[in-house]
């Protein structure tokens, strides 16, 4: 099915069709370099000093600012039915709040409900959201149950939608989870589709039965949920859905990693040449889960996601240390918001609090923030974490996540040193309160240029909807597959002598 071009109205062209971006610091995941940067018709068309360019530009000043990709939030969830309630954000709000913090593609999950094929969800999630979206997004699919015409719906949705990412839940037990036989199925029909493998990775079996031990005992209140699922829950799924993909030779894309143990799984397995990505979110290197634990029952519902927020208060910054040293590789929002009165469904039962928290506005700014300006994480890397390793890995590079010439024109223009208070009274989200509430950040979008239109401009929301796209996302991105097929004509099996390990692990350093 092809993309419908969307014609931008005329009274969008002429004066917003050229920029010029002058004097400002350019950054890519590869290096900085100061120069100057033309766009016209949505992408960047030129790059370097005293360029000649067209009479009626538009100049933009940014001497002693960063001039960097777009952001890209490969994980969000708008308007999404959960738990018996809907995620406040939708793909207009949502969308407007990711461009306000700098992000200026999303990739949302096709979620399908019950009895619903994955092809009448992907196009009631398409209908949801071409004509509200303000930015370009992408769609990921979740396989939520196995059959032969679950397989067949996936090649369709390959072959004819631009889908090249599929997310297996391992936990929500009798809703969404897969056990390790459909897993095996599933990565394997990922491996041949030349796709993405995704998973949610806790352990859905043990949540379950110890959420009925905690209710039997009395526990209801918020803190039962981090109990019912702590972080082995998280790592020992990790773990197993490496060791999965890892014998199927399925590359693995790990979603919201929120604990230390997941992280080292990660890590550890990368180091063994496993094909293996690492996703943290806004949420888990911005707080910790204490309040989970508070004695403030309605602040513990507000933070209660999946997996949870966890109380070790040591887990944000060894997160963005991991991010910062490529021990995880990607940084998404998990934005998936619900309204206080929604939270409140489980006041009685933990286990009724709609899971999810926000993170898509403020994201960009919290991994700066605790990154770059707490002196971790360099702005190259930053690019990389927030926009160039999910543009390689779903196969959107270098349409996006570079600044380069031929690139869409989706530029951020950053001002390291200004200050924001996050709060629900002033960010631009539906939902009515923020996780990050009164926290000061440094690290502000001072412009973001999207497919070349100012949607940001000083510091001035002008996001319009309907102006971004649906943008399909091709298989075998060489970035993973071309790991894959290295490994393929390597068959190795477990390395057995010092030696073998020696060689093994010389042969991944030559081919990182
Ligand atoms: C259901 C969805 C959003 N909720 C959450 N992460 O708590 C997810 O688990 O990714
Ligand atoms: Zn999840
Ligand atoms: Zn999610």
């Amino acid at each position: 099915m092809s993309t419908p071009v969307k014609k931008v109205p005329i009274h969008l062209q002429s004066s917003q069709n050229r920029l010029l971006v002058k004097n400002g610091k350019v950054v890519n995941e590869d290096g900085m370099v100061d120069t100057d940067v033309y766009i016209e018709d949505g992408i960047i068309k030129q790059l370097g000093r005293n360029l000649i360019i067209p009479g009626g530009t538009r100049t933009i000043d940014a001497r002693g600012k960063y001039v960097m990709p777009g952001g890209i939030d490969p994980h969000t969830h708008f308007e999404f039915e959960f738990m018996g309630t809907k995620s406040v954000d939708d793909f207009y709000q949502g969308t407007k709040a990711a461009v306000a913090g700098g992000t200026t593609m999303i990739m949302d999950f096709v979620i399908p409900r019950k009895d619903e094929s994955l092809l009448e969800a992907y196009e009631r999630y398409r209908a949801n959201a071409d004509e509200k979206v303000c930015c370009d997004y992408g769609l990921h699919v979740a396989v939520t149950s196995w059959s032969p015409k679950i397989k067949e719906e996936m090649a369709t949705l390959v072959q004819e939608h631009g889908v090249n990412s599929f997310k297996m839940f391992m936990a929500y037990k009798d809703l969404f989870m897969l056990h390790d036989q459909e897993l095996i199925e599933a990565f394997t029909a990922c491996k041949n589709l030349g796709c993405v493998a995704m998973v949610h990775a806790e352990n859905g079996d043990i949540i379950a039965a110890n959420a009925k031990k905690l209710l039997d005992a009395g526990v209801t209140g918020p803190e039962g949920h981090e109990m019912s699922r702590p972080e082995e829950v998280e790592a020992e799924a990790t773990n197993r859905a490496c060791v999965i993909a890892n014998q199927v030779n399925c590359p693995l894309y790990v979603s919201s990693v929120m604990s230390k143990s997941a992280a080292d799984v990660i890590s550890a397995k990368r180091g063994d040449g496993y094909v293996l990505f690492g996703e943290s979110i806004a949420a888990s290197v911005g707080i910790d889960g204490s309040a989970q634990y508070g004695n403030d029952m309605n602040k513990g519902r507000l933070c209660i996601m999946s997996p949870p927020l966890r109380p070790d208060p040591t887990t944000p910054i060894d997160l963005i240390e991991k991010l910062s040293q490529d021990g995880l590789q990607c940084t998404g929002s998990d934005n998936c918001t619900f309204n206080a009165d929604q939270k409140a469904l489980g006041k009685n039962d933990f286990t009724k609090i709609p899971n999810g928290v926000n993170g898509v506005e403020d994201r960009m700014s919290i991994v700066w923030d605790k990154g770059v300006h707490a002196g971790i994480m360099s702005p190259t890397r930053f690019v990389a974490v927030t926009s160039t390793n999910t543009a390689k890995i779903f196969n959107l590079y270098p349409r996006k996540g570079v600044i380069a010439v031929g690139s869409d024109a989706d530029v951020v223009i950053w001002d390291p040193n200004r200050k924001r208070v996050i709060s629900a009274d002033t960010h631009v989200q539906a939902v009515d309160f923020n996780i990050f509430e009164g926290m000061e950040v440094t690290g502000v979008p001072e412009y973001v240029i999207v497919n070349g239109r100012v949607c940001v401009d000083d510091c001035d929301l002008k996001a319009v909807h309907g102006y971004g796209k649906f943008i399909e996302t091709p298989v075998y991105p060489p970035y993973v597959y071309d790991q894959i097929e290295e490994r393929e004509k390597r068959p190795r099996g477990v390395a057995r002598t010092a030696a073998e390990m020696k060689k093994y692990a010389d042969e991944d350093a030559a081919l990182a």
